[in-house]
């Protein structure tokens, strides 16, 4: 039977502990919002005893959103969980997270306690929270690296005291997920009123296992995962949510369900990237710029042929709009002839052969290969079927300067000057004199392709009719040329074919 595995987001609390994360309370309030349309059921707002910004934003937050719990942390202190209850006020359901160390690390050179002393400060703690809500998380820090016994004990006690939710976080990132798995088995089988509670991994990423380590806790028993967007988090971060809730959608063998609205994370990401001012590596997994990339040829054939070939999600699932096949010198002929189907020039056989060979000269000199390049080289090849051609260009200069073009329209020669203030505005008048066409000059960009000034120039011109774009390319050594060839480019896209000569 299916369970529900409850999705615990803490980017708002240990994601915001990475220096330069942190947010203000009103950006804060545009994160929970976000993360209640993701569909999280338990947001932790902050840590309200830190300071007083992060009480307000635990109160604001509070306020601002109704449908996941909101969750306050606090250390095994009693002014700490005093305070979280306090800006909890305003919260539909409220959550106290309180908790303490229990590896020997933490209980002998942190707490500079004993074993037994953590275990009574642990359930006065889950005590102390209860007298403020029902709903009472316990934290065992460090139970990565703990004793399974000892973590067994606490554990025990503290659902005896009253915690529906037992986290068992591996701090350090330290655990392989087998042992991370054993340590929750563990627990399910060797405390006694462990049903009482549902068990909450929270994992960290220091050796890239939170991911793995997390999954393997659900696996054995765990219900609540604690994770961040995009992993963020203290050092290596956190366990990242859009992994998990991936992992768990594609293997369905795994029988829990989430009710995270999957089409929202991508949005949801880049909203937390921008926000916190932490870029997210291409290769990040789900929502990085290259998840649904790809770029080199025998991946770019299968995609094509059918998109499970080398995809084991649907990338709309994560809202990416669709994969991208992207243009490399590690490109085959199928992923050339799929873009140059996409821009209207299909292409096969040997002059898909000429065009291969030209693109993979450009490709090895350059790294990515746009729309303006692919065009530039199936230029080479078309036939030209263009209704208005474009003949002799001259231009002269003196108290004014004029150009003269000429033109064949159809089958009709026709030449025309015109004024303007420099040659290139004056060969674009003349050509509108011939040709009848209610067009406007909406851009105009000339670039150099290198540097010298015996360089060719390219050159792009955007036309608006009847309030569509239509796009000219040319290059030339001569700029008024260019200017004039993809001027003539762009009208030969028009829709009416026939354009009238004046
Ligand atoms: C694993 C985690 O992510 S835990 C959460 C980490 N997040 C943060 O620490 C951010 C918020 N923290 C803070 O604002 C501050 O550290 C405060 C307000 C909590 C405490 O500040 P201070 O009183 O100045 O203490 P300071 O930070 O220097 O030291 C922490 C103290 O808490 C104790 N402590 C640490 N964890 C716990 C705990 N879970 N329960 C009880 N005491 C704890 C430490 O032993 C230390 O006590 P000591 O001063 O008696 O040695
Ligand atoms: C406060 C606890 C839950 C924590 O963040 C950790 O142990 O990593
Ligand atoms: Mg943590």
């Amino acid at each position: 039977m299916m369970e529900k595995l409850w999705i615990f987001d803490t980017t708002l609390r240990d994601g915001e502990q990475v220096p330069g994360c942190q947010l203000d309370s009103f950006e804060k309030i545009i994160v929970a919002q976000a993360l209640e349309r993701l569909g999280v059921d338990i947001i932790e707002a902050g840590f309200p005893i830190s300071s007083p910004g992060d009480f307000n934003s635990v109160v604001e937050i509070s306020k601002a959103v109704s449908d996941p719990i909101i969750c306050a942390l606090s250390r095994a202190v009693e002014k700490d969980i005093e305070v979280a209850a306090d800006a909890l006020k305003y919260a539909k359901r409220g959550r106290i997270h309180t908790g303490i160390g229990v590896s020997e690390y933490h209980i002998l050179h942190k707490l500079r306690s004993t074993p037994e002393k953590v275990i009574e400060r642990a359930v006065h703690a889950v005590k102390f929270a209860k007298r403020y809500v029902e709903d009472v998380e316990f934290y065992a820090e460090d139970a990565g690296r703990a004793d399974n016994e000892y973590l067994a004990r606490i554990v025990e006690a503290a659902i005896h005291a009253g915690a529906t939710v037992v986290n068992i976080p591996d701090t350090t990132g330290y655990c392989l997920p087998e042992q991370y798995a054993q340590k929750i088995k563990f627990l399910k089988e060797n405390v006694s009123n462990i049903h009482k509670a549902i068990i909450a991994t929270h994992c960290h990423n220091d050796l890239g296992m939170a991911t793995a380590n997390t999954i393997a806790g659900v696996q054995h028993g765990a219900r609540q995962v604690e994770v961040t967007i995009n992993g963020i988090g203290e050092r290596a971060g956190n366990t990242s949510l859009e992994e998990v809730v991936m992992a768990i959608k594609c293997h369905s063998d795994i029988p829990v369900f989430t009710s995270i609205n999957t089409p929202k994370i991508y949005e949801t990401s880049r909203l937390i990237s921008k926000l916190m001012n932490m870029p997210i590596q291409p290769n990040k997994a789900i929502v990085g710029r290259n998840a649904f990339a790809h770029s080199s040829g025998i991946h770019q054939d299968g995609v094509l042929k059918h998109r499970e070939n080398y995809e084991i999600m649907d990338p709309k699932d994560v809202g990416v709009e669709e994969s991208s096949i992207v243009l490399t010198a590690r490109s085959g002929r199928a992923a050339l002839k799929h873009h140059l189907q996409l821009l209207g020039f299909p292409c096969e056989g040997d002059k898909l052969e000429l065009v291969y060979n030209d693109f993979l000269k450009l490709a090895d000199a350059k790294r990515d290969i746009g729309r303006k390049d692919l065009l530039q080289l199936v230029g080479e090849y078309l036939e030209d079927n263009s209704f208005v051609q474009l003949g002799k260009v001259s231009y002269q200069y003196g108290d004014v300067v004029k150009s003269t073009v000429e033109l064949t329209i159809g089958d009709k020669k026709s030449t025309s000057s015109a004024e303007g203030n420099g040659p290139v505005d004056a060969v674009i008048k003349a050509i509108e004199k011939v040709v009848e066409q209610e067009i406007e000059l909406d851009e105009f960009l000339i670039q150099s392709m290198a540097k010298g000034s015996d360089d060719v120039c390219k050159v792009h011109m955007r036309l608006m009719h009847n309030n569509k774009p239509y796009h000219g390319f040319a290059s030339h050594t001569d700029i008024v040329l260019a200017s004039a060839q993809a001027f003539v480019d762009a009208i030969n896209k028009l829709p009416v074919k026939q354009p009238a000569i004046n």
